[in-house]
């Protein structure tokens, strides 16, 4: 069994807890009065090289990265340093994170909130809503091609934009065919948890003009930005070395400083 397809386990039984104590509909009525979802295309497009800033506390190839204690004071420093979107990873067992978290993000920041999980049943997209969240991960290869195209059709009519990962070529294709507006290129390998930069330049090219275009994983720093932005891409999704840092906002800072550069334009509307 792959690292994901365990991860998706646990999550399936996590998920079993929380349908059997708050129904569908109980969350329905949540997510009508949340505030209506900013648009997550709108946020990840535009000038420079857009930077979608992640809380996360573990992870499972690294295991514990940092408490986070505050993690709306960790998403405020990051829109205060001039993040497009904040990532928030709501899995609990491998990445520690939870939807108060997320509720605690959204309560503090107005940039865009992405709920990061490994999303498998329309349910999630309601908690992810009900939770604040306008944008919400679908990872291609946690799902078969019935259910991704069922999810980012679900995602959109109530609301979320999907951001649907893929690793490979064929996933560009699957993603493509489901409707995707925006897809990321994950650097790391769910089943192996390799980390491989290269794969974002391998893959981007299959990713049509008008989708948005994220790379993520693995950016350290400023060079590796300003390295996925000549490879076209929009935005990268940083987590690691921004929860490790001693100075998030002056990291994230520097990154969007990198990304703006006009040496990087290449025809972005
Ligand atoms: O911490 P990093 O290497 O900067 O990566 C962030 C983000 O890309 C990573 O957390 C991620 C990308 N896709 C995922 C899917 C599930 C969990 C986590 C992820």
């Amino acid at each position: 069994m792959s690292v994901l397809d365990e991860i998706i386990d646990g999550v399936r039984a996590d998920l079993a807890e929380r349908q059997a104590r708050v129904s569908l509909d109980d969350l329905k009525e949540r997510a009508a009065k949340a505030r209506d979802a900013r648009d997550g295309v709108a946020a990840l497009r535009g000038e420079g090289v857009k930077v979608i800033c992640e809380v996360k506390r573990s992870s499972p190839s690294k295991g514990a990265l940092a408490a986070i204690a505050d993690p709306a004071a960790l998403a405020a420093d990051y829109e205060a340093g001039g993040a497009a979107a904040i990532s928030v990873l709501t899995e609990q067992r491998r990445f520690g994170g939870s939807l108060a978290d997320l509720e605690a993000v959204r309560a503090k920041v107005d940039t865009a909130v992405l709920r990061k999980d490994f999303i498998v049943t329309a349910y999630q997209l309601w908690e992810a809503r009900a939770y604040g969240a306008d944008l919400a991960l679908l990872i291609v290869s946690a799902l078969d091609q019935p259910a991704l195209v069922s999810l980012v059709e679900r995602a959109e009519s109530i609301g979320l934009t999907p951001l649907v990962e893929v690793h490979d070529e064929e996933e560009v294709v699957r993603a493509v065919d489901a409707g995707a507006r925006i897809i990321g290129v994950n650097a790391r390998n769910l089943k192996t948890l390799e980390v491989d930069r290269d794969t974002f330049a391998r893959v981007a090219p299959e990713i049509p003009d008008h989708i948005v275009k994220v790379a993520e994983s693995g950016v350290r720093g400023p060079h590796d930005l300003i390295a996925y932005a000549h490879d076209g891409a929009d935005a990268v999704l940083v987590g690691e070395s921004l929860v490790t840092g001693r100075d998030p906002r002056t990291a994230v800072a520097d990154l969007v400083a990198a990304g703006a550069h006009p040496a990087l334009r290449h025809g972005r509307d």
